[in-house]
């Protein structure tokens, strides 16, 4: 199964959403009959998580957020629910489908300033979801906190009111749900940090749009699963014999910080390259070889000898960074190795920090560089994309893998991967605790291993990074980074 046919893995911007919609309309659906099918499923997602409430508090926005919340709370009081519906601004402003909702449904609402937050109450928040278009402030945040402070039930609808669709993040202040309904696709808030926490347990509910027409909006962006690049995992031959599944080189920078490196090229030989060899400065030999047994040593001490080293073409991946210290031979390195496949990792990408150009420039032509940096490195190379608020993680690692020509994986609890063509991938697998010393070394040594067996660097990318999440799950609370590395398991093929 491809890519195309798991729309369980889709993702729609909220602009994407808003031409569905449309589309949907024009195709001859009626968009009440949509917030119709949204709201009851939003009263049987309440139904099913609080059947003991005392009393659910449906909040309504003015637009078809607000109308969604007021045919959910047609529908549970029909199931003989106690409900209490509360309005946020004046109806006057109501319009299309939630003016309908309000004209239709039967029940009495109050201004949201009249609701006061009480122990058994389970709150249907239907303030904004799609439609956010400012920060929340003032009254509405002070009520925010008065449910949190309550601790209680949350169901947002469509997002939790206050996070961002597009971006994941907060705007002002908003809910923290327990249960988020959504419709149809998820979007980039369900997955990108902090919005992902906020939402507590997502569903995504089909309400009746084709998927035609959803599959006529979405952008490239999809939650990285195998579904992405089980296919490019497929055409990796299992049984090959070790010379045929690639040869990975790992740089190690001197003795006393070669443990970094080391991570990586064990790293690599448990993602199964068929070979790994280790290259570093004589005086790291003595260290490296009483710390390595399978990976092979190589002393580099000069360019010379290096580019006596990759005449070889077997040696088909390369991992220069991690624990590299020594930015002026970073960039002679790499100049050396522009035209092979790359991971460019930690050191390796602060050494550009002052002419990141001069890398971008290297690496123009077929994509074989992949960068891997955490925010921070991420700042060094892109200071304009990171300190632009206006912009998703989505968007600046879209950008920046444009701008490089690199596949780039922009690292964290929500690492994002791109590719200069546009495709992008949410990884979500990753636990908390996979943010420990070494785990970035693992990760690079991983990519390189796959860069090596001949996945093209974008399925490479968001494989390694897959693999290294449910690394980080196999190896549980606690886990080391050594723990780590004897938790990759391999690839899941295709069935
Ligand atoms: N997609 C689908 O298929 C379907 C979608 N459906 C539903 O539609 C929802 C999107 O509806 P929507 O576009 O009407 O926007 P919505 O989120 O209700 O908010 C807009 C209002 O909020 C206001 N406002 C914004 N920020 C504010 C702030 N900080 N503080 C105060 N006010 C603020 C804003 O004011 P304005 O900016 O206009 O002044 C405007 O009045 C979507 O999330 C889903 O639930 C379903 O019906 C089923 C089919
Ligand atoms: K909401």
């Amino acid at each position: 199964m491809g890519v195309e046919t798991d729309i369980a893995s889709w993702i729609l911007t909220p602009s994407d959403m808003t031409a569905v919609d449309r589309d949907a309309a024009t195709s001859g659906l009626s968009s009440f009959g949509l917030m119709r099918a949204a709201g009851y499923a939003v009263a049987a997602s309440a139904l099913r998580h609080y059947p003991a409430a005392t009393r659910f508090v449906c909040l309504c926005g003015v637009g078809n957020n607000g109308g969604d919340a007021m045919i959910a709370a047609e529908a549970l009081t029909g199931s003989g629910a106690d409900v209490a519906v509360y309005l946020m601004g004046d109806r006057a402003r109501l319009a299309g489908d939630a003016a309908r909702a309000f004209a239709t449904v039967p029940l009495r609402s109050q201004p949201l300033g009249a609701y006061v937050p009480a122990i058994g109450d389970v709150v249907i928040d239907g303030l904004f979801g799609a439609g956010l278009s400012r920060a929340v402030s003032g009254a509405l945040a002070t009520l925010m906190r008065a449910v949190t402070d309550l601790a209680l039930p949350v169901i947002a609808i469509d997002l939790p009111s206050g996070v961002d669709g597009r971006s994941g993040q907060v705007l002002g202040d908003s809910f923290q749900a327990a249960q988020t309904v959504t419709f149809m696709a998820r979007k980039p808030g369900h997955l990108l940090l902090p919005g992902r926490t906020l939402c507590g347990a997502l569903e995504v509910v089909d309400i009746g749009i084709p998927a035609r027409i959803i599959r006529s909006h979405r952008a490239p962006l999809v939650e990285n699963t195998p579904a992405l690049w089980r296919d490019a995992v497929k055409a990796l031959d299992p049984g090959a014999h070790k010379y045929r599944r690639g040869h990975l080189v790992v740089f190690s920078g001197a003795a006393a910080s070669s443990g970094a490196a080391r991570m990586s090229a064990t790293a690599g030989l448990s993602a199964g390259a068929g070979l790994v060899t280790m290259v570093a400065p004589t005086e790291a030999m003595p260290t490296l070889a009483a710390h390595l047994t399978a990976v092979m040593l190589k002393p580099v001490d000069t360019d010379a000898m290096l580019s006596d080293l990759i005449e070889d073409t077997r040696l088909n991946a390369f991992v220069l960074g991690p624990g590299f210290g020594a930015p002026e031979r970073v960039r002679r390195f790499v100049a050396a190795l522009c035209d092979r496949p790359l991971v460019l990792d930690a050191d390796g990408i602060t050494a550009f920090r002052e002419d990141p150009q001069a890398l971008f420039d290297a690496f123009r032509g077929p994509v074989r560089l992949v960068l891997t940096p955490h925010d921070g490195e991420f700042s060094r190379l892109f200071p304009d994309l990171a300190g632009d608020t206006a912009l998703s993680k989505i968007d600046r690692a879209t950008m920046a893998a444009a701008r490089s020509n690199a596949v780039l994986i922009l690292k964290g609890p929500d690492t994002v991967i791109a590719e200069p063509h546009g495709r992008v991938a949410i990884n979500a697998n990753a636990p908390p605790w996979l943010a420990t010393a070494g785990s970035g070394d693992v990760l690079a040594g991983i990519v390189g291993a796959h860069l090596a067996q001949g996945m093209p660097p974008f399925e490479a990318a968001a494989s390694a990074v897959w693999r290294h999440g449910a690394a980080g799950h196999e190896a549980g609370e606690g886990m080391t980074a050594e723990d780590l590395l004897r938790a990759i398991r391999p690839l899941p093929q295709a069935s």
